[in-house]
């Protein structure tokens, strides 16, 4: 892979450690998003990186979360759907979203899991392009996808009479064609780090009239996605990494404005009905976005969502600023493995490119799960992935330089 790192080597020349720690304190001190991290839940003692699984607390959620479980549900009961905002929470927070992601209001929905968003996406995708033409009759999908992603195409393809093709995420502008219906694609690949081509893919399924379905789960709250400048037609994600919105905090899904009026949902539940009290026999769905919601929104966690977002409303932190932290704290977590870890011992399955890379450092290395396990004992809290690769996700808004470092000495003692 000609684009990845392969660090390792107390090369000479490398800087020594006590250079790193200096240069650690040096970036800590000029980092502009640094007072952000007292906003979380963290301990000191810990390296946690893991945002790219579950982010962390943000301080504030629980007081809120007991507001609205004492008053709005304690109190208000069921008045609470209309004064505390229940009923158009999935909207409301799908704007706040959709600001992070570069979608004007009005697009994206805020409910049910990414698995169920991927499906609905995919299957509203294939409709609307074989309405226009129905010889368009395969799905691709990513060949590295998460594999509830994989799993769902699988069935969404069979479902509307598609034939699915794996195809390399890198490839997939050259594969497409006049038979592609529609195709699913992860922006961040969430083994590798590696950071996929939004603006030219998409781009390709349009020129052949195919829709195109990104998983935003690695970018969104780590890097500007941009999904208004780049005419994407559908995307999903979920809110648990790096939006910090908790535990089965729900997903979201876009559905580009102008293609709102032809997507036909194929989860038509009574919330998306255009008048969901009038209880009718006969599906009708309901105007713009609110097409694509289902059944009752899981209000606890989507209002916990809601609360976790206003760290967003900072002036201080903006997308930029996390995107270049992003890239400096996995730039300088590479260069202080590279500087600790003897050669050959690990090898980065990220890209070192800036444009290729996501907000974490994948390396893989012999018995990664055990490493993985000594690591986390140690202090330094990252994931294994199948069947070899060690991932450490850098969260902008609360990870240190100085917790990169640390990361790093902790994996040259486990593995050195
Ligand atoms: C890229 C990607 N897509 C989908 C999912 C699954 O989402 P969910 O379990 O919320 O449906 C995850 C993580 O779990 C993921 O990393
Ligand atoms: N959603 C998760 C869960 O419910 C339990 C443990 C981990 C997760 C994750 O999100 C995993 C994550 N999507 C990944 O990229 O591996």
């Amino acid at each position: 892979m000609s684009d990845v790192t392969a660090p390792g080597g107390t090369a000479s020349g490398s800087p020594d450690s006590a250079e790193l720690v200096m240069r650690a304190e040096k970036l800590d001190g000029e980092d502009e998003l640094a007072a952000v991290r007292a906003r979380f839940a963290l301990d000191d003692d810990v390296v946690y990186l893991d945002g790219n699984s579950l982010g962390a607390l943000p301080h504030h959620v629980p007081t809120r979360i007991a507001d609205v479980i004492e008053r709005e549900w304690g109190r208000l009961r069921i008045r609470s759907w209309e004064e505390s905002g229940w009923w158009s929470a999935p909207e409301r927070i799908g704007d706040r979203v959709g600001a992070l992601v570069g979608a004007s209001p009005g697009q994206v929905v805020v409910g049910d899991s990414t698995s169920v968003n991927v499906f609905k996406a995919l299957v509203g995708a294939v409709r609307m392009a074989q309405a226009e033409d129905p010889r368009r009759i395969e799905v691709l999908v990513d060949a590295a996808t998460f594999p509830t992603d994989g799993y769902l195409a699988e069935s969404a393809a069979r479902m509307t009479g598609c034939a699915l093709h794996p195809v390399a995420a890198a490839d997939m502008p050259a594969e497409i064609d006049h038979r592609t219906a529609a195709v699913l694609v992860n922006h961040v690949d969430y083994r590798t780090g590696r950071l996929n081509d939004l603006a030219v893919t998409t781009r390709a399924a349009h020129h052949w009239g195919a829709h195109a379905v990104w998983d935003l789960c690695h970018s969104a709250g780590a890097l500007p996605v941009e999904l208004d400048r780049h005419r994407v037609d559908f995307a999903v994600g979920c809110t648990y990494k790096y939006l910090n919105g908790g535990p089965g905090a729900p997903a979201y899904l876009y559905i580009r404005s102008d293609l709102q009026e032809r997507f036909d949902s194929p989860l038509p539940g009574w919330n998306s009905h255009a008048e969901p009290f009038a209880m009718e026999p006969a599906y009708r769905p309901g105007e713009g976005i609110t097409k694509a919601r289902v059944g009752t929104p899981e209000i606890l966690s989507l209002l916990a969502l809601e609360a976790a977002l206003e760290v967003w409303d900072d002036p201080a932190v903006t997308i930029e600023r996390v995107r270049a932290k992003s890239l400096a704290l996995t730039d300088f977590f590479l260069e202080c493995v590279g500087a600790l870890v003897p050669e050959g011992v690990v090898e980065s399955a990220t890209p070192l490119d800036h444009g290729r890379r996501g907000s974490q450092v994948s390396l893989r290395c012999a018995g990664a799960a055990g490493v993985m396990e000594e690591l986390i004992a140690r202090g330094v809290v990252g994931d294994f992935r199948e069947p070899d690769v060690l991932r450490f996700g850098f969260t902008p808004l609360y990870t240190r330089f100085s917790d990169a470092l640390r990361a790093a000495r902790v994996l040259a003692e486990v593995i050195g």
